[in-house]
């Protein structure tokens, strides 16, 4: 019979992000950091391509991100109603890191797979991050989406895009539990 890890697994059935703007200094140190990139990087990846990277956002690279965002609003002609609450998630921040998907030619590989190997890496770096008891939270907005953005405000190649932003930091509150799935209509169970 196989041993459980019972305490990976009860962490799997109760983890829930601590949502970004509950999030408060101290943030872990660069030793801590560097614990969560590297369980973070430890994420199925096939052909050991590595199509991802990550940015760490500290105060002022998020404060200088903050400051593009009303141009950028105004070119994209995105709502005012919307407008604080990005301008918030960079300025009122106090550490995130940006996980990029960063595809690699290779004939055997699809890109798509290769998404999905960076998305997985957002999902471990959260896990990690909420294992190691900081509050965590895996955001996008619009501007996470925007071209300008990512590649005048975070250095990112034509090919590469934002796969998550992960806001760290000491929660505050912990949330009331989201409903989850019903298993029921997400599950097949193919026997034939
Ligand atoms: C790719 C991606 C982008 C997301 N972007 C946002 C976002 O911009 N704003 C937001 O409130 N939640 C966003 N979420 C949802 C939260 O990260 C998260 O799923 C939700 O708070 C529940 O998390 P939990 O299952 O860890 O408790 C995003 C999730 C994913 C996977």
């Amino acid at each position: 019979m196989p041993v459980p890890n019972q305490a990976a697994l009860d962490f799997l059935l109760t983890r829930r992000s601590r949502p970004a703007k509950t999030l408060r200094a101290p943030v872990p140190d660069r030793a801590t950091l560097d614990m969560l990139l590297s369980a973070a990087a430890r994420t199925p990846d096939h052909g050991k391509l590595e199509p991802w990277r990550f940015i760490v956002l500290g105060k002022p690279a998020l404060a200088r991100l903050a400051g593009m965002i009303p141009d950028r609003a105004a070119a994209l002609n995105i709502a005012p109603d919307k407008l604080e609450k990005s301008i918030s998630q960079y300025r009122d921040a106090d550490l995130a890191i940006v996980v990029v998907d960063s595809p690699v030619a290779s004939e055997k590989v699809p890109k798509v797979e290769q998404t999905y190997s960076a998305g997985a890496v957002c999902l471990s770096l959260l896990n990690a991050t909420l294992a190691a008891g900081w509050g965590g939270n895996w955001l996008s907005g619009w501007a996470s989406h925007d071209r300008v953005f990512c590649e005048d405000g975070l250095g990112l190649a034509p090919d590469e895009r934002i796969a998550g932003l992960i806001h760290i930091g000491t929660e505050t509150n912990a949330p009331p539990e989201r409903p989850r799935p019903d298993l029921a209509q997400k599950v097949t169970w193919l026997d034939a």
